[in-house]
């Protein structure tokens, strides 16, 4: 285990329920489009498109997008990765109706001309090769996972695990399927090539082969002095980065 400070996922929503919360006042959508746009910040860091070829730089991105606001931050990384010159794709099985702002999120993806599939669109995994994908964006669940996992996501990411070799995966803060605290404990599981970690590392972090496992941290939104009261140290972002390789 490395000596990564993490955060629980009791803390963690701890921290989102502070932040959201009166004193401070942040709303969701805030936080949620610095989360998304770090998470597109590290697809870029991660998978230049600088000197690729036509034929790289056309590949897709495929962002696949959970029921929560794990996906919501999915949904905003395919916007930002759009205007960053990628070539993304939002696969969004079960949309939510929670909140006006999630319908909003997708009509800005329309605008942008992302295509958004939905559950009914059976040829999901058409669009997942190796020759047309650059990366899959696991943003489906987050730190408010609990196991055992529901249809249609079970299936969603035992396919994702098959394919995991041959297209690198970058998971959103919690590669879905592990435990927030407690990391891989059920097969198969995802495999992340890169974990943005948001705010802080969850436990979970600790688990991830660091040679296989690129690890950055997102989500800049907190000063010093409320890190501290959590535990944890700001991290060492350069100039206007909104992530840091860990
Ligand atoms: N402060 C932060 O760090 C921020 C975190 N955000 C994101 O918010 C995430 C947490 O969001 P949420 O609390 O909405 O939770 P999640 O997005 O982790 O998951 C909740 C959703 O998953 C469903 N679900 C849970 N377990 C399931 C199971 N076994 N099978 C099927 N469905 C299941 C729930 O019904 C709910 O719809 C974080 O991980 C992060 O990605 C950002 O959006 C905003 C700022
Ligand atoms: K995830």
């Amino acid at each position: 285990m490395s000596t990564l400070k993490v955060v629980s996922s009791k803390l963690a929503a701890e921290i989102d329920k502070e932040l959201m919360g009166p004193q401070i006042g942040f709303t969701l959508q805030q936080l949620m489009e610095l989360a998304g746009f770090s998470v597109a910040q590290a697809v870029c860091r991660q998978f230049p498109l600088k000197g690729k070829t036509e034929a790289e730089r056309g590949k897709h991105v495929f962002v696949i997008v959970g029921p929560g606001n794990n996906g919501g931050d999915g949904l905003v990384c395919a916007r930002h990765l759009k205007l960053f010159g990628y070539n993304p794709i939002v696969y969004y099985p079960k949309r939510s109706e929670r909140t006006e702002f999630y319908k909003q999120l997708v009509h800005q993806l329309n605008f942008f001309k992302v295509p958004v599939l939905s559950q009914d669109e059976g040829n999901w995994l058409d669009y997942l090769k190796p020759e047309k994908t650059l990366c899959i964006v696991d943003a489906i669940f987050g730190f408010s996972y609990k196991p055992p996992m529901r249809e249609p996501f079970k299936g969603i990411v035992e396919e994702l695990c098959k394919l995991q070799d041959r297209i690198p995966i970058v998971s959103v803060d919690v590669p879905t399927g592990w435990d927030v605290d407690k990391g891989p404990i059920s097969q198969p599981a995802i495999n992340p090539a890169v974990l943005v970690s948001l705010t802080v590392p969850k436990p979970c972090s600790t688990y991830i082969r660091e040679k296989h496992t690129a690890h950055y941290v997102g989500g800049r939104f907190i000063p010093r002095d409320f890190a501290n009261k959590y535990g944890f140290e700001p991290f060492g972002y350069e100039s206007t980065d909104q992530i840091l390789k860990l």
